[in-house]
């Protein structure tokens, strides 16, 4: 009987119904709720592209599929245009339902809020933390307050000028024995024709498994080393999940798990041989000159296993592709740029000669090559997309003056560096001298002679307290790679097409069909010194 009433048509429909009306209502109750939340901050809300369940998911759906074609940078641009014109500086708004709004923004202004003035409002979130507990645990990357400042404690003294200064490292995965000798494979004459990207990434892998571990994956030689490819596999699935948002959990997770799993059985046996070392010897260790590593300095302070795997695995995320992007990108202009990659080759041969390892002192004196690596980082920040919590409800500033954008906490503030720093409207047209400078989307190395970026319109590793601590590990180990193959090679020319290349975002920006090119090996020979 019951089973019949349940089941009848009219009551089917009339429950329905109801559900329908009850949904609209708690809906609306909520949405007001949500606005009168908004006003409370002072501010008001930043023009709306999607204001409902059915455009906010389709916005979001629109994003995921302009990921899956490698468009992500025109969607992007045009959330900003569809908005204009906007007395708020470049933002809008997505919101999906009341609790999950999404705010877009490229002004250089609201990035410095969030970073600095009001860091504690914003971070990353608990949402954040949850979608990458699996990968990356509670580690220096997924954590806010006293989680984050004590993993930060732990991990800055290995990036002291000292450590980073010893460049042994460097020479061995770059050298000779590493991807020189990689590169000198890619053809039996003075040509040498490679996938550069690719022997970047395996390099920037053994160079940052060695500085954390003691020990490389070996990458270089054994590309398909099962670590590598589960290291890379989970990093792209963790992007989906992150990018999805609320749809993440349409995603399977069975490769994601299996990767996790191969990236422990790496690490671990490291870390149980780095804790079966009595305290004493990891202090007996930290003053000799070789064998430290970023490992046992963490170690000396927690005995937990899991606390030292995840602050690795978040160290060698932070540490690995974002380098191999960036020196990808560089020599992709450089092969674009035959005039800059003459005149840096010219610094090079100048500062250290054809054969001579360069010391830190001679890297750092190296303007031009400088002045190439901000240019890459401008045009291309390794992570080009980023996003903070709301974690209480604040305002970002309002650049035309008058009331900010309300932000209420839970709200999701997505900012776009890549997007920022190639914006026309942050650039002037004329420079110091009062001549013309390049267009902002012109790689020109030049322009750092005579313009300098204004505070927080060139932000590539962030700013305030969670500057990429592993700032100048990067900028050393980028310049000594670009100076040990300019030393051997005189010229470069990129195989590929240029116009099917295009940036492809993951976490972090890389071009999206590689960096196949060649190298032509310098004939000459210097009276009195070696090729
Ligand atoms: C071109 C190279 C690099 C760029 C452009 C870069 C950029 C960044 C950016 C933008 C962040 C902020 C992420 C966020 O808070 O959401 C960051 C954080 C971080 N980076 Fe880098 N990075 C680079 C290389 C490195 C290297 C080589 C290491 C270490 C070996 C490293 C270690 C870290 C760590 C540990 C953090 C987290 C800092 C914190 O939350 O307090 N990075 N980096």
């Amino acid at each position: 009987m019951l089973t019949q009433i349940s089941l009848s048509a009219p009551n089917l429909a009339l429950g329905t119904a109801v559900f329908l009306v009850l949904s609209v209502v708690y809906y609306l109750i909520q949405y007001t709720r949500h606005e009168l939340r908004i006003r409370k901050t002072g501010g008001v809300r930043a023009p709306v592209l999607a204001g409902n369940p059915i455009t906010g998911t389709l916005w979001l759906l629109y994003c995921a599929r302009a990921q899956m074609k490698h468009t992500l940078t025109e969607y992007f641009e045009s959330m900003f245009s569809r908005a204009k014109p906007s007395h708020f500086g470049d933002i809008v708004e997505l919101q999906v339902r009341p609790g999950q709004r999404y705010l877009i923004t490229r002004d250089p202004d609201h990035i410095k809020t969030i970073l600095t003035s009001k860091f504690t409002s914003f971070g990353k979130g608990q949402q954040f933390h949850e979608l990458w507990r699996p990968f990356l645990g509670d580690s220096i990357f997924t954590t806010d307050g006293s989680l984050w400042h004590d993993s930060r404690s732990l991990i800055r003294p290995m990036f002291i000028k000292d450590r980073v200064s010893d460049l042994h490292t460097f020479e061995r995965w770059v050298g000779q024995d590493g991807l020189l000798g990689k590169i000198a494979e890619g053809g039996a004459g003075p040509v040498k024709e490679v996938e550069l990207m690719d022997l970047l990434y395996r390099m920037t892998l053994d160079v940052t498994t060695d500085f954390l571990l003691g020990a490389a994956v070996g990458s270089l030689d054994n590309p398909r080393a099962e670590f590598a490819e589960a290291f890379n596999e989970v990093q792209s699935i963790q992007t989906y999940l992150t990018m999805l948002g609320p749809l993440e959990s349409l995603i399977p997770r069975r490769r994601y798990h299996r990767g996790i799993r191969a990236i422990d059985r790496f690490v671990m046996p490291y870390i149980d041989a780095a804790l079966a070392l009595p305290h004493d010897e990891l202090e007996k260790l930290e003053n000799s000159d070789r064998g430290f590593t970023f490992l046992h300095s963490i170690a000396r302070y927690t005995r937990d296993p899991r606390v030292l795997r995840d602050q690795i695995v978040a160290v060698l995320l932070a540490g690995r592709d974002t380098t191999a992007a960036t020196l990808s990108w560089a020599f992709l202009e450089l092969s674009r740029h035959p005039d800059a990659f003459q005149r840096l080759r010219r610094e090079v041969i100048d500062a250290v000669g054809r054969s001579r390892a360069p010391t830190y002192d001679d890297l750092k004196g190296m303007v031009y090559l400088r002045h190439v690596l901000n240019e890459t980082l401008r045009l291309y920040p390794a992570v080009p997309y980023n996003l903070r919590t709301a974690l209480e409800d604040a305002t970002l500033p309002n650049p035309a003056g008058g009331p900010g954008v309300g932000v209420v906490e839970g709200d999701t503030v997505v900012y776009s560096t890549f997007s920022m720093q190639r914006c026309p409207s942050l650039y002037p047209r004329i420079d110091d001298r009062g001549e013309p400078l390049p267009e902002p989307a012109v790689f020109a190395p030049e322009r750092w002679e005579v313009w300098t970026p204004r505070a927080w319109n060139y932000v590539p590793f962030n700013g305030g307290p969670r500057i990429c601590v592993g700032q100048n590990f990067a900028l050393t180990e980028m310049a000594y790679c670009v100076v040990r193959i300019l030393q051997k090679y005189d010229r470069l020319e990129y195989c590929g097409d240029w116009d099917a290349q295009y940036h492809e975002a993951e976490i972090v920006g890389r071009p999206g069909k590689g960096v196949r090119v060649r190298l032509w090996e310098e004939h000459v020979q210097i009276a009195g010194e070696e090729k």
